[in-house]
């Protein structure tokens, strides 16, 4: 596996490669990510990871000087995964003093983790579309987990017409349903123990909607047996898959966000074919 930190380099990897399917992180890897570079062998003949925790979409009061980095660990991963090359530029190499251009995507970014987080999927579109550009990929590979992420980049893509396909990869659990993410390690033994009920809540509602409930009772029930367990809610709500928007009627997607303590845990599934 190569590995690169600047663009000259990158460039010259490029050449040498032929085709390559992108796989974003920020890296402190695990097995949803090690999904999307199985998936993106599957899609072209090399794959690259790109591994940058990236200050942009990150809000002044997150935390981006918490977030988990393990560059050693992420690497041996990488390369035990059949990954062909490892991007891992600077801050300083992403971002030169006197950057002037954001990418804004408006529609599938409002609301929800775009209210929870402004200016976060614009720093989400922006470094992607840097990505995109800097590696060159004909394919970028992006998990399901982040629905609302998932939908924004391939607004973005139709709308600039990228020459690069966007594919999704399905949510890789724990196995009591957990979705795996890089942030569970910060939940104590027990926020852990209590974490997967986020995932039974949304199939149990996903279930009802399906036999006939209202979604607005379903989610409400939902909602309330979160609480009562001792998430903090920030949003579950039936949407349309690929706007986004909010839907009284399945097919839809169900996406939620709840913290327990100080960890945000987020999730969604289909109700339906959404
Ligand atoms: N459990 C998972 N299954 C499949 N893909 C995942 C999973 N978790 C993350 N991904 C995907 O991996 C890519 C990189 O995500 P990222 O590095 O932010 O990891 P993360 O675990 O989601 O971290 P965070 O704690 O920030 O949510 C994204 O496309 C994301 O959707
Ligand atoms: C896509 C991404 C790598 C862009 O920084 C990030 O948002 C993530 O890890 O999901
Ligand atoms: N997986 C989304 C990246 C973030 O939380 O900033």
């Amino acid at each position: 596996m190569k590995i690169v930190r600047d663009l000259p380099s990158l460039r010259a990897a490029r050449a040498e490669l032929g085709p390559l399917a992108l796989v974003p992180t920020m890296g402190a890897l695990h097995a949803g990510h090690l999904s999307l570079i199985a998936a993106a062998r599957r899609e072209a003949p090399r794959v690259a990871a790109s591994i940058f925790v990236n200050p942009l979409q990150f809000g002044p009061q997150e935390d981006l000087s918490r977030y988990p980095r393990d560059e050693a660990g992420d690497l041996a991963q990488l390369e035990a995964a059949g990954c062909d090359l490892a991007w891992l530029p600077s801050v300083e190499v992403m971002y030169p003093p006197g950057r002037a251009t954001t990418i804004e995507v408006l529609g599938p970014s409002e609301g929800w983790e775009g209210a929870a987080r402004p200016g976060h999927f614009r720093g989400v579109a922006t470094v992607c579309a840097k990505l995109f550009s800097q590696t060159g990929a004909t394919v970028a590979v992006f998990g399901e987990k982040d629905w609302q992420q998932y939908q924004v980049i391939r607004r973005m893509v139709a709308d600039l017409d990228l020459p690069v396909r966007i594919v999704g990869g399905t949510t890789v659990r724990e196995a009591d349903g957990l979705a795996m993410s890089s942030r569970n390690r910060f939940l104590d033994p027990a926020a852990r123990a209590l974490a997967p009920r986020l995932h039974r809540a949304m199939q149990a509602a996903a279930a009802a909607m399906l036999a006939g409930t209202a979604p607005a009772t379903a989610l409400a029930e939902a909602r309330q047996s979160l609480t009562a367990a001792g998430f903090g809610v920030d949003y579950l709500a039936l949407v349309e898959a690929e706007t986004l928007r909010e839907t009284d009627k399945a097919p839809g997607r169900l996406i939620a966000a709840a913290k327990l303590g100080t960890v945000r845990l987020l999730d969604n599934i289909a109700v339906g074919a959404g």
